[in-house]
């Protein structure tokens, strides 16, 4: 299949020229030139997720180099459950999609595992310079999947003090080809930093520069198979499509599921569930679209002012775009953790909590009409000094999420000046 740029509809890049690049020449992002739509039921739900997720991403695969290593890569992705449960009981209409049984407890793994075994058949004889910006969960994902891989090395900018404890150990404690690296600023500055040297040519050449946040679509496709599998599991038993609540930060979630539907997959009502950061919020409210800059919360892998994906959702069909938005602030985030434990027993980490409250508020009838899933997004020990005074009782963490609390850490720290960060890549590269 052809990618073409978001912003220059002509040039067309195979596949693997997208994954290796990360983002467009242009400034664009890469989407598929056309979305490949499967029959409706053609693709049996009881597979394995590897097995589902090669066949669902087949098409985009087509006559690319990496076609015949599609099942190995989704085969080594996917190495992990994603039950769908019933937090509340069976007798109500929610679902909640776990995606935190991988490594680093959260729904990145799936994309960082995936795009890794990519760029191991990609990067050649030198390795990929990985550059991520993160607000909380995907440099963990990033920093655990390329350790010690000798197609990549990752750098990963971080903003200080606006990570979780737990998230700042995941991030700088991994081998020595993955530098964590605090940024004087919010995850934006960490953000365009990223954009600002994948628009320098040579500072992206010498460094074999490529992204693992998700304006690579590589970090997307595995989400948009594990998205269809969910629907078509919930649909099995739901007379109406299930419809999806999707907590929302730089989008690619939202983007990832928004496909999978305009794929066939048996999707119906999409919302996207921000936390305080209102641009989301305000974009469907007045058809205008305009970045803000971050406020700082407690689901904070979701502090995001200017969702890059918004300009991926903006590129599909409006039929496929539709969706609704739904903020939740802090104190209904808290509130909903502490009374769903309350009733069930069932722990949300602040940004499952998000789109746990967005399924309250739909009020009974809308409850009743379908099955409703929301994306349980990270493990609740990752936030366990929020989650466990609302709780009153202490988080246990995963055996991967344990394993993480023996290891050493390090970090670098620098101002959010692209300077800086070029200094950085070059001290590092004749480190190594
Ligand atoms: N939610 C993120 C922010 C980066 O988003 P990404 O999906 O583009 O990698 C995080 O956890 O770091």
């Amino acid at each position: 299949m052809k990618l073409l740029s978001t912003c220059d509809r002509d040039a067309a890049f195979s596949l693997s020229e997208a994954l290796r690049l990360g983002a467009a020449p242009d400034g664009g992002l890469f989407m598929p030139a056309h979305v490949p739509v499967h029959v409706r039921g053609s693709v049996p739900s009881d597979r394995s997720l590897a097995e589902f997720a090669a066949d669902w991403l087949r098409p985009f695969f087509a006559d690319d180099t990496l076609e015949g290593e599609l099942d190995a890569i989704c085969a080594e992705a996917f190495t992990f459950p994603v039950p769908l449960v019933a937090p509340l009981g069976t007798d109500r209409s929610l679902r909640a999609l776990e995606l935190f049984h991988g490594p680093t407890g959260a729904f990145k793994d799936f994309g960082a595992r995936f795009l890794m075994g990519c760029f191991d058949r990609l990067a050649g004889s030198e390795p990929l310079t990985v550059l991520a910006a993160t607000s909380g969960d995907t440099g963990g994902a990033v920093g655990c999947a390329a350790e010690n891989r000798r197609s990549a090395r990752a750098v990963i900018l971080f903003p200080a003090g606006r990570v979780s404890p737990f998230q700042e150990r995941q991030l700088t404690c991994w081998a020595d080809n993955v530098t964590a690296v605090e940024v004087e600023g919010d995850f934006d500055d960490c953000q365009r930093l990223v954009k600002a040297a994948f628009a320098q040519p040579h500072l992206s050449a010498a460094h074999r520069l490529t992204s693992a946040n998700s304006i690579n679509l590589g970090r997307l496709l595995p989400q948009a198979a594990y998205c269809a599998h969910a629907a078509f599991r919930a649909a099995e038993n739901s007379g109406e499509l299930p419809g999806f609540i999707v907590p929302s930060g730089n989008l690619g979630h939202g983007f990832a599921l928004l496909l999978a539907r305009a794929m066939g997959a048996p999707v119906g009502p999409v919302i996207l569930a921000t936390n305080a950061n209102r641009t989301l919020l305000e974009w469907h409210r007045t058809g205008r679209y305009e970045a803000r800059p971050s406020v700082a919360t407690l689901a904070n892998a979701m502090d995001v002012g200017n969702p890059s994906n918004f300009e991926r959702v903006a590129a599909l069909d409006p039929g496929a775009a539709e969706v609704t938005v739904e903020l939740v602030n802090d104190d209904a985030i808290k509130a909903r953790i502490a009374a769903d434990y309350a009733a069930s027993g069932y722990v949300w980490c602040p940004h499952s909590a998000i789109a746990a409250e967005t399924w309250h508020r739909l009020g009974a009838k809308r409850q009743g009409e379908r099955a409703w899933v929301t994306a349980a997004t990270a493990h609740p020990f990752k936030f366990a000094e929020t989650v466990e005074p609302l709780i009153g009782s202490a988080v246990e963490p995963s055996p991967a999420l344990a394993s993480i609390e023996g290891r050493s850490t390090a970090k670098q720290h620098i101002p959010a000046r692209l300077e800086a960060l070029a200094e950085l890549l070059d001290r590092e590269k004749v480190a190594a």
